[in-house]
């Protein structure tokens, strides 16, 4: 494999570029020494990046090339949705054992990072390309728009404020144990008995909730407060809140959104579907705080357009010093208990 035989056949050939109404802004995209973006006037940049690494975040049994290159580039984006900006560039950055990886099989997964990119209107400016020893990593570098002063921080949840989440919780964790047990090599989604596919697209094929994270930022300043997105679990992004605004969550469990065909997949393996919400990760909805004289307001607002917010917790001013920063009942009359600090943890 040559290193600039590979980046050609990754990439598009220039006649490509430009067509999509996301180059706009790219002065100079793939083929120089770094890209020339413009940013548009008044807006402030929104930058992340997020790495996926194989046996940590896929397998030959869970991921099929293409959905390594869609997810990867799907929870990046993730990230700019959770501060409630627009997503314009992405640069990508490839380790490959080629002892290991096909020309074919990285063209597949660079399709479906392609294919995600396009959906959302990103124009990919560039990347990086080595050999790595074991193991294949993609690492996506997002950046994003939003209005001057209007991005949404997770430091920004305020006492008496309502916590939602945009859609169902679990389906990925779900997914991800189902393509484990079965143990085969991943093959393609509607080849798999119907209950698992919407648990398996889950874990596949997350989308960056962008829908949601502009009715949030389309709101007037301030009703709505944190944002994040749920990569690590509920209880890791709730607990992520609470720490940077400096307060405490308390959240109902049986108000928790569950996939759908999670509780059936849960009861058929003698596992907990709140569990799986709470603690699995990799759902890439968003989880936020909106103020409570404003939290119908907000739900009608999504229900105009056509899509739903859940309510599942409230926010309380901070405890004492050693008091829980997130708790949960579990179930209706149950008590109040400190939630643990589980959720995917990458050196526990
Ligand atoms: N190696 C690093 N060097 C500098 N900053 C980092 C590094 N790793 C993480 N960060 C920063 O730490 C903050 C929290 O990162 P974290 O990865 O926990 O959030 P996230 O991207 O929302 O989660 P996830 O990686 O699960 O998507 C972010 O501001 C991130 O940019
Ligand atoms: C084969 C395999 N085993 C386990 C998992 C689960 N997993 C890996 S990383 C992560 C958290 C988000 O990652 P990050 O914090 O790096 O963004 C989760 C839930 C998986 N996807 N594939
Ligand atoms: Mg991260
Ligand atoms: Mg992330
Ligand atoms: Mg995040």
């Amino acid at each position: 494999m040559d290193e600039f035989a590979l980046i050609r056949r990754l990439n598009r050939p220039r006649s490509d570029r430009g067509a999509a109404p996301a180059a706009s802004g790219v002065k100079m995209g793939i083929g120089d020494d770094a890209a020339v973006l413009r940013p548009s006037s008044g807006r402030e940049l929104v930058v992340s990046c997020d790495t996926m690494v194989e046996t940590v975040h896929f397998k030959p049994e869970t991921m099929r090339s293409d959905d390594i290159g869609y997810k990867a580039m799907a929870a990046a984006l993730s990230d700019l949705a959770a501060m409630g900006a627009e997503p314009r560039w992405a640069l990508v950055a490839l380790t490959v054992p080629p002892q290991s990886w096909t020309a074919d099989e990285l063209r597949e997964l660079y399709d479906g990072l392609y294919a995600c990119a396009d959906r959302y209107g990103v124009a990919v400016v560039g990347g990086d390309t080595t050999s790595s020893p074991a193991g294949l990593t993609v690492t996506v570098t997002v950046i994003g728009e939003a209005a001057d002063g209007r991005s949404l921080l997770r430091s920004a949840a305020e006492p008496g404020d309502a916590v939602f989440v945009t859609g169902p919780l679990g389906g990925s964790a779900a997914g991800l144990h189902a393509l484990l047990a079965r143990g085969e090599r991943a093959g393609p989604i509607e080849r798999l008995p119907e209950p698992l596919q919407p648990l398996v697209r889950a874990h596949r094929r997350p989308e960056p909730r962008f829908d949601a994270a502009r009715l949030l930022a389309a709101a007037e300043p301030g009703v709505c407060g944190a944002l994040n997105d749920v990569s690590d679990g509920l209880a890791s992004e709730a607990r992520e809140i609470a720490e940077a605004s400096g307060v405490r969550i308390a959240l109902d469990g049986a108000s928790i959104p569950l996939a759908d065909e999670l509780s059936e997949y849960a009861a058929s393996v003698g596992a907990d579907p709140l569990e799986w919400a709470l603690y699995g990760g990799e759902d890439f909805e968003l989880v936020g705080t909106v103020r409570r004289d404003r939290a119908e307001e907000l739900a009608a607002a999504f229900e105009r357009a056509g899509r739903r917010i859940w309510f599942v917790g409230q926010v309380s001013a901070a405890a004492a010093e050693d008091g829980a920063a997130v708790t949960i009942v579990r179930e209706p009359g149950g008590a109040e208990v400190p939630l643990a600090k589980n959720g995917y943890n990458h050196f526990a």
